[in-house]
């Protein structure tokens, strides 16, 4: 890590006002540099947590602005390291000149996420929890917020830290073991014990791995699928269900022929709806390629919402059926507004909500059965999910390794053999913390995503 002391604007330009952020050996120095105050001589005397009434001032010594001047000392700020925020105006033009005489004055503009890179480099935060203030700043709606809260908290970091312990507690029973292996009559490590405590981590490794389906979708979506033969509808359900005209709606049949697909909420859950192209026999290349992805959309989906606008035959209900094994189905009986009463009355063998898309009626009470059918746990304060694929690659690797252990036990191998599976598994779970062994290559990835001033 560089030691130059950075500067960012941390707020979001048009409010009225924009804090500018340091951060940095110098960072109080620096600042001071800028600053004027009648009551204080200098910032260089002012104490941890202190605010400062005054004027920022640029090289050639013109005013500005007028301005407030927080100061953090090292190690009780956000990254660990003497910082200052300076409140300003929220003018474009005064934050832009107040960086720059920040700049001219030694600071270095910081790059995106520097500021929590540098936090978690000073052993403020672990990487999860760095990851989970990108996922705070990114999260738009109850769900996503509270499970990005629950990670910064450190929920997901303690449930990691005591699986470490338990490894520990495993690696440390078979090298006492090891020590005294001279003595072939001494067995400190029962076995039976050690397949236990082996098989309790690895059901909680499982259980870590099987949330990320729920984390991910509580993330990205849950994705729902609108399926059906050509001109039923899909694209003007699609359009309704995300309250704008995103697809192309025609009577001509066929119209839809790649993927289109975009986010909307539904009690403070996102999901994400998906058009398909009509199924049906075509000579057509291009749209059979659209049909193909469809199939496919289907396999990704959750949720399907199978289309029709007529009475479906035994045909259709079996198609419908093997096409969506394994999935939410809603069948939703479109263009009702053409349906006489004798033929909404016509009992089907399964639930059906009758809509019209076009008409955008009993559209509240399909969103109502989609949610429903997402099954959505709910998330407590101290949930642990999984939302992060990086993460859940470390788990599903940690998982592996710890099933050889199981199997080493199992078959009596010795346990320098078993140790090193162990030590395998303690090192992907701290992938996930990250530990001594993270390289930079993975902070890069990491922290470019996260926005300037973060
Ligand atoms: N003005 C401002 N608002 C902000 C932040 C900030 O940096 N500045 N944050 C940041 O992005 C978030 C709050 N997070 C923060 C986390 C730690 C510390 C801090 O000073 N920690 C010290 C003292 C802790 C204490 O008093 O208990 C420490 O960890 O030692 C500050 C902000 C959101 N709001
Ligand atoms: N009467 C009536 N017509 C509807 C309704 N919903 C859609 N339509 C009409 O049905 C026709 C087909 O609509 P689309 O949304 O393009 O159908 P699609 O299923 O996406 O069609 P493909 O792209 O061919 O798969 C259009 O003329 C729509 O205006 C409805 O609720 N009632």
């Amino acid at each position: 890590m560089d030691n130059h002391t950075i500067c960012a604007l941390a707020t979001a330009t048009g409010g009225a006002i924009g804090i500018v952020r340091v951060s940095g050996e110098k960072a109080i120095e620096i600042t001071d540099c800028i600053f004027k105050s009648t009551r204080l001589k200098t910032l260089c005397d002012a104490k941890g947590n202190s605010l400062h009434y005054g004027e920022v001032h640029d090289k050639e010594g013109n005013v500005i602005d007028e301005v407030l001047v927080s100061i953090f000392r090292s190690p009780h700020s956000y990254t660990g390291e003497d910082s200052t925020e300076i409140s300003c105006h929220g003018s474009a033009f005064i934050l832009g000149q107040v960086i720059k005489a920040l700049i001219d004055s030694g600071c270095r503009q910081a790059e995106p996420g520097e500021f929590t890179k540098r936090a978690y480099l000073n052993g403020k935060m672990d990487l999860s929890q760095a990851e989970a203030v990108a996922d705070l700043i990114a999260s738009s709606n109850k769900a996503s917020h509270q499970l990005a809260l629950n990670q910064l908290k450190g929920h997901f970091s303690s449930e990691l830290s005591q699986l470490r312990e338990q490894l520990l507690k495993i690696t440390s029973l078979l090298e006492l073991e090891l020590d005294f292996s001279d003595h072939e009559e001494l067995e400190f490590a029962d076995r039976g014990e050690l397949e236990a405590l082996a098989e309790k981590i690895q059901h909680r490794i499982s259980d870590l791995i099987l949330s990320f389906e729920t984390g991910n979708a509580l993330k990205k979506g849950i994705p729902v699928a609108i399926v059906g033969k050509t001109n039923v509808g899909k694209s003007t359900l699609l359009n309704c269900l995300l309250h704008e005209d995103k697809a192309i709606v025609s009577n001509i049949h066929g119209t839809t022929r790649d993927i289109i697909e975009d986010t909307t909420e539904i009690n403070g859950i996102t999901f994400r709806f998906i058009d398909t192209a009509g199924i049906r026999k075509t000579e057509d290349y291009v749209e059979q390629l659209g049909i193909e992805k469809a199939f496919k959309k289907i396999d990704e989906a959750s949720i399907v919402l199978w289309t029709i606008d007529q009475i479906p035959t035994a045909d259709d209900i079996n198609e419908m059926q093997r096409l969506t094994e394994g999935k939410k189905l809603l069948i939703v009986f479109n263009k009702m507004d053409c349906l006489s009463q004798q033929q909404v009355d016509n009992h089907l063998p399964f639930r059906v909500i009758y809509i019209s898309a076009k008409y955008k009626e009993h559209i509240n009470e399909l969103e109502t059965a989609i949610y429903e059918s997402a099954d959505i746990p709910t998330i407590r304060e101290n949930s642990v999910i999984v939302t992060n694929a990086r993460h859940y690659e470390a788990l599903a690797r940690a998982k592996e390794s710890i099933q050889r252990v199981i199997d080493g036990i199992q078959l009596g191998l010795s346990g320098d053999l078993i140790s090193e599976d162990l030590r395998l598994c303690l090192e992907q779970l701290g992938e996930i913390t990250g530990g001594q062994i993270t390289t930079n290559e993975v902070l890069g990835n990491i922290f470019k995503h996260f926005c300037i001033g973060k």
